[in-house]
C-alpha cells in the first residue's frame, strides 16, 4: 500500500456513497467520470441502470466506493417493486447520499417525489449534486442551486453540500470526490487497491450488451430486454500470447413480436449489437473475446417471479 501516503493527522476514510434522482440525472456518467473508468452503464434512456454497480474511488486518503441504483419510480410491474425495494435498502445503508438534479432542467414532480422519500432517511447525509452543468448558462445554473436550496429547506432536508458538476466536461468532479470523502468514516480501505467494482465480470459483461441492444430500438422495448451471460471460458488450445475468451450469452425478450426488432433484417441488428458489445467487453477485460448471443423469447418475464430469479432480479 506504498501509495497511502498522507500526513499523519488526516485519517483515512472508507465507505459507501450512492448517487440517486430521477431517470437520466446523469448518476451513471458521473460514477464513471469518479471512478475514471467506464463502470457503469450509461445511456440516453430513462431506467437502464438495473443492477447494483460500485464503482470504486480510490486516492491517497480514502476509500470511495459508489453504489449505483435504478431509479425510483412508480410501480407497475413485480419489476418495479422489487427496483424500488432495492433502492430504499441502498439509501438506508450508505454512508453518504448523492441526490442528482440536472442543471438544465427545472425541478419536477420526478425530483420531489425522490427528496420527499430522502427527507424520510434521517441520518444519512445527503450531497445536492446539480448535474450536466455544460447544459445551463451561468442565469440557469444559479437559479437552480438557489431552487436546490430551497427545495432542502421546504422538505426539512439539510444539505451537507450544494454542488455543480459536469460528468462529461470533467468540471468539479474532483470537487465533488473532496466534498464526499470528510463525510465518510474513518477506517481502513474496503477493496484491494485497483479494484474498480466488484460486480461480478459476466454482469458488467451483460450490462454492456444490454446497453448495445437498447441504442436504437422502440421506445417501449427497453423494459423489454435483459442480458444473461451462459458462460465465459478461456479457448483451449490457444498460444499464450493469442488467448480468446469465449462468451456465450442470451438477450431475452417479452414476447415474439419483439424478436424481428432485436435481430434486425437479414439479423444486421443482432450482427452489430454483438460487434459493439464485443470492442467494449474486449476493453473492459482486456482480451479478445469471441461472443456467441442468442436471442430469445422469456414470455413477460417482468411479471413472472420465476423468470424475474432467473434473469437475476
Ligand atoms: N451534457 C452532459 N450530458 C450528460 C452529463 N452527464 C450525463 N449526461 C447524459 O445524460 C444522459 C443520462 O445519463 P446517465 O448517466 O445514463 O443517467 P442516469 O441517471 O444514470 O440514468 P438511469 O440509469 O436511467 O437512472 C446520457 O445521455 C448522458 O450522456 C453531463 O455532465 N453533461
Amino acid at each position: 500500500m506504498s501509495a497511502r501516503t498522507q500526513p499523519a493527522d488526516t485519517p483515512y476514510r472508507s465507505g459507501f456513497a450512492c448517487f440517486v434522482g430521477r431517470p437520466n440525472a446523469g448518476k451513471s456518467t458521473l460514477t464513471n467520470a469518479l471512478v475514471g473508468q467506464k463502470v457503469a452503464i450509461t445511456s440516453n434512456r430513462p431506467q437502464t441502470t438495473r443492477h447494483t454497480v460500485r464503482g470504486i474511488v480510490h486516492r491517497p486518503d480514502a476509500q470511495l466506493v459508489l453504489v449505483d441504483t435504478p431509479g425510483l419510480h412508480k410501480p407497475r410491474t413485480l419489476l418495479g417493486e422489487r427496483l424500488n425495494d432495492v433502492v430504499r435498502t441502498t439509501w438506508a445503508e450508505v454512508d453518504v447520499i448523492g441526490f442528482c438534479l440536472p442543471a438544465d432542467q427545472k425541478i419536477g414532480p420526478g425530483d420531489t417525489f425522490i427528496a420527499r422519500e430522502l427527507a424520510g432517511i434521517k441520518k444519512t447525509p445527503k450531497v445536492a449534486i446539480v448535474t450536466k452543468t455544460d447544459l445551463a448558462d451561468g442565469q440557469t445554473l444559479r437559479e437552480q442551486l438557489l431552487a436546490v436550496d430551497k427545495l432542502g429547506r421546504d422538505l426539512g432536508i439539510e444539505w451537507a453540500e450544494i454542488v455543480p458538476v459536469s460528468a462529461t466536461a470533467g468540471d468539479q468532479v474532483g470537487l465533488l470526490a473532496d466534498l464526499l470523502v470528510p463525510l465518510l468514516p474513518e477506517g481502513p480501505p474496503l477493496y484491494p487497491e485497483g479494484d474498480l467494482t466488484d460486480e461480478p465480470e459476466q454482469v458488467m459483461v451483460a450490462e454492456l450488451i444490454r446497453e448495445a441492444a437498447l441504442e436504437g430500438v422502440r421506445d417501449e422495448l427497453p423494459h423489454s430486454i435483459a442480458v444473461v451471460v451462459e458462460e465465459m471460458l478461456p479457448r483451449e488450445g490457444r498460444p499464450e500470447n493469442r488467448p480468446l475468451l469465449d462468451i456465450h450469452a442470451n438477450l431475452y425478450i417479452e414476447r415474439p413480436s419483439q424478436k424481428g426488432i432485436v435481430i434486425g433484417p437479414k439479423g444486421a441488428r443482432l450482427k452489430e449489437v454483438g460487434m459493439k458489445s464485443r470492442t467494449q467487453i474486449e476493453a473492459l477485460l482486456g482480451t479478445p473475446v469471441f461472443l456467441d448471443l442468442h436471442v430469445k423469447v422469456a414470455k413477460d418475464w417482468q411479471r413472472d417471479p420465476k423468470q424475474l430469479r432467473k434473469l437475476g432480479f
